[in-house]
C-alpha cells in the first residue's frame, strides 16, 4: 500500500474549488517536490495530508487511514506525519529545548531523559546545541526554521511535509536550511513532500516533480525528465519564467 494516496479528491473553501479531482500516489521513502504558480493549490494539497485542511469527496489514504472519512481519528495521522511551515510556528514563550520536547512528552509519553537526549541530538544535527535555553525570538529566521525541523523530527514521523520552508527567510539563511533538508532526505527513509520555489534544490532532492495549476495536478514526472523538458506547456512556461 502507498504511504499516501489521493483518489479523486476535491477541496472547497466555501464556493471556491481549491483542489479538483486530485489523483496521486506517494510511496514510502519517496521525495516529491510540488511546484506551480502562486495560488495553484500546493499548500492546500500538502495541508490535507495531515488533516489541517479537510477534503470533500474522494478518498485520501495516509498511512492506511482515510482522511476523507469524517470518522477518522486525525490525531493518529498527525503523530506520523510532521509538518514544517513557512513561518516556523514555534511556541514563542517556550525555550528551544521545550519546543522540541513538548509533543513527544504529551503525545508519545516519551520518558523525560530519553526525550531530552533525543532533543539534544537533534539540536546537534541542526547545529544549534548552544541555543537550547533561548526563546525562539532570540534566534534568526534561519535558526528558527532549523529548530522547527528538529521539532518535527523529534516525533520520528513516517512522513514529513515542508510548506515553502525557505520563503520567509533572508537570502543568506536559505542555503543552510536547504542543506539540512537535503541531509534529512539522504539519511532517512522518510516519505517527504516539499512545496518550494527553489528549483536547484528540487533537482537535487526530488524523485518526482509535481506541477500544479489552478487546483489541478497537470504534470507528475521523474525529476530528470521534468527539468530536461516538462511535457505540459504551462509547466514549460512556468519554468522558463523562473529559471533564468
Ligand atoms: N483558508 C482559505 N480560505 C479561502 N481561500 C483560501 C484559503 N486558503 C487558500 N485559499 C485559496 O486557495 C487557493 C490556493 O491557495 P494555496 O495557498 O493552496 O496556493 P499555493 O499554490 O500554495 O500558493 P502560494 O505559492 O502563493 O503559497 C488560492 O486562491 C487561495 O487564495
Amino acid at each position: 500500500m502507498s504511504m499516501i494516496e489521493f483518489k479523486d479528491v476535491n477541496k472547497f473553501y466555501g464556493d471556491y474549488h481549491a483542489l479538483t479531482d486530485i489523483n496521486l500516489k506517494v510511496e514510502a521513502g519517496e521525495t516529491v517536490v510540488l511546484i506551480g504558480p502562486s495560488g495553484s493549490g500546493k499548500s492546500t494539497l500538502i495541508r490535507t495530508i495531515n488533516g489541517l485542511e479537510p477534503v470533500q469527496g474522494g478518498q485520501l489514504i495516509v498511512n492506511g487511514q482515510d482522511l476523507a472519512n469524517p470518522k477518522t481519528d486525525m490525531n493518529r495521522t498527525r503523530k506520523n506525519v510532521g509538518m514544517v511551515f513557512q513561518h516556523f510556528n514555534l511556541y514563542a514563550n517556550k525555550t528551544v529545548l521545550e519546543n522540541i520536547m513538548l509533543a513527544p512528552r504529551l503525545v508519545l509519553h516519551r520518558d523525560e531523559d530519553e526525550n531530552k537526549k533525543t532533543a539534544m541530538a537533534l539540536l546537534d544535527r541542526v547545529g544549534l546545541v548552544d541555543q537550547a535555553e533561548k526563546v525562539p525570538s532570540a534566534l534568526s529566521g534561519g535558526q528558527q526554521q532549523r529548530i522547527a525541523i528538529a521539532r518535527s523530527l523529534a516525533m520520528k514521523p513516517k512522513a514529513l511535509l515542508f510548506d515553502e520552508p525557505t520563503s520567509a527567510l533572508d537570502p543568506e539563511m536559505v542555503n543552510g536550511v536547504l542543506k539540512i533538508i537535503k541531509d534529512i532526505v539522504n539519511d532517512s527513509s522518510m516519505t517527504t513532500l516539499v512545496v518550494t520555489h527553489e528549483m536547484g534544490f528540487a533537482k537535487q532532492v526530488a524523485d518526482r516533480v509535481i506541477f500544479m495549476d489552478q487546483g489541478q495536478i497537470l504534470e507528475d514526472s521523474p525529476t530528470d525528465e521534468f527539468f530536461a523538458q516538462p511535457k505540459e506547456p504551462r509547466a514549460q512556461e512556468f519554468l522558463s519564467q523562473i529559471i533564468r
